[in-house]
């Protein structure tokens, strides 16, 4: 048990096919995509440099990282954003037999306390281990908010889709244990601990009272993985406690599946927990629900620093092509910009970014539309 310990201690479109464009939802135009907890901002502790702009970490990433890092830093630019770009790399070193980071990456992030991240390509089988989750281990990023809301004017099956979910970010499945037993025969070690569980579960109940939503949903397979789930769900039992005005309750993931693909709606007014692996599967078919991983953006969120990306990968199919959607990207850069309490650039970029998708003149491929990345940073920027 010490040994798994040590491991589990922080170590420092299919998009839907083109739709047809509908009427602008009033109600959904001047929603924020992210509220931020008071007490995060006023804990956020960067600091200005001489030329008066905040230093924010950024990992451009694989892919199409380049082409959509690009996008959010034009229009930035723009909105004279405050913000000066610390490039940093995050090329994996090998190091007594684990992965890490250069430190002066780790350096850069632990003083900026807010990065900037595309998305980071994971080798299939052998190769280096996922340096996403490299990332949110070493800076102990114990909550990955992912929040998914319909586009207003972007048709697609499901209208008024309003969904936030929270993912345990630093063990469960994605423990990273893994190993042969016998030829033939591996063990993949699902890792749930009460002090990991009780603190994604204290973040979205204290999320849930900061948004205005009086549900708290544990998503779980507590009927299958009897310890491990149940380990989680019974820690949010006795967290529940401690926040009376909010209702709890709990629901298995196929079902949540079933019913979300069928409604999504009544999801509205809950916040959804759960261990990683379901985290980071429901929120790649929550984005399916409204249009695609080009549209939804996420913040993993920690104590000292947070970092901010897209729900999608580095997406090999259309890199170097300008084709990427570079929304994700942008809506986790204005939940950057709130931690930051940045408000005044996060809300007019939102805008600008929410009025150029419900004008439909310039979208990207994965929304229907022709326009290439910069095409569309360049009808946001126009707007702002
Ligand atoms: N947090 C991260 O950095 C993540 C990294 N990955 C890594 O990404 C690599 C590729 O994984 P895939 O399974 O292909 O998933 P993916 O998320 O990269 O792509 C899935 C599909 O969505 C499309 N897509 C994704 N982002 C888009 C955007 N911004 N605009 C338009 N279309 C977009 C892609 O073209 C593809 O058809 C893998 O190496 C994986 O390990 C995957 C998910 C998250
Ligand atoms: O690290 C990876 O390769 C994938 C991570 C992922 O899918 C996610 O963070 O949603
Ligand atoms: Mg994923």
């Amino acid at each position: 048990m010490l040994a798994l310990r040590a491991v589990a201690a922080p170590v420092r479109r299919q998009c839907l096919a083109a739709a047809p464009r509908a009427a602008v939802s009033l109600s959904f135009q001047n929603q924020r995509y992210y509220s931020v907890s008071k007490d995060r901002v006023a804990k956020f502790t960067g600091t200005k440099n001489s030329n008066g702009r905040y230093t924010v970490s950024i990992i451009e990433g694989d892919g199409i990282g380049p082409e959509i890092s690009q996008a959010v830093k034009d229009i930035f630019e723009a909105a004279k954003t405050p913000i000066a770009w610390e490039p940093v790399d995050v090329t994996p070193i090998l190091k007594d037999g684990k992965t890490t980071i250069p430190s002066e990456t780790i350096e850069s992030i632990e003083r900026n306390k807010v990065a900037l991240k595309g998305p980071l390509a994971t080798p299939v089988g052998k190769g280096h281990v996922s340096l996403n989750l490299t990332l949110r281990r070493t800076f102990n990023l114990f909550a990955n908010l992912r929040p998914c809301r319909s586009i207003a004017g972007y048709k697609t099956a499901y209208d008024n889709v309003d969904t936030v979910l929270i993912r345990e970010n630093t063990e469960g499945e994605y423990s990273g244990i893994e190993h042969v037993v016998v030829d033939g025969v591996v063990q993949s070690i699902k890792l749930i601990t009460r002090e990991a569980s009780e603190r994604v579960l204290r973040f979205a109940f204290q999320h849930a009272e900061e948004i205005g939503r009086k549900k708290v949903r544990v998503v779980h397979k507590a009927t299958i993985m009897k310890m491990s789930d149940g380990l989680f769900l019974n820690t949010a039992r006795d967290v529940a406690k401690d926040y009376p005005n909010i209702e709890f309750d709990y629901e298995l993931l196929d079902n949540t599946c079933l019913k979300m693909v069928t409604d999504p709606v009544p999801y509205n007014d809950k916040v959804l927990v759960m261990p990683n692996l379901y985290g980071d599967i429901l929120s790649d078919m929550c984005a399916g629900l409204i249009g695609g991983l080009g549209l939804t953006p996420s913040g993993n969120i920690g104590d000292e620093c947070s970092i901010f990306e897209a729900v999608h990968g580095s997406a090999p199919d259309i890199a170097g092509k300008g084709l990427a959607n570079p929304t994700a990207l942008l809506l986790s850069s204005l939940m950057m910009l709130r931690h930051m309490n940045l408000n005044e650039y996060a809300n007019k970029i939102e805008k600008a970014t929410f009025d150029t998708l419900a004008e439909g003149k310039s979208l990207t491929g994965d929304l229907g539309g022709k326009a290439k990345t910069h095409e569309y940073a360049g009808a946001i920027i126009s707007k702002l």
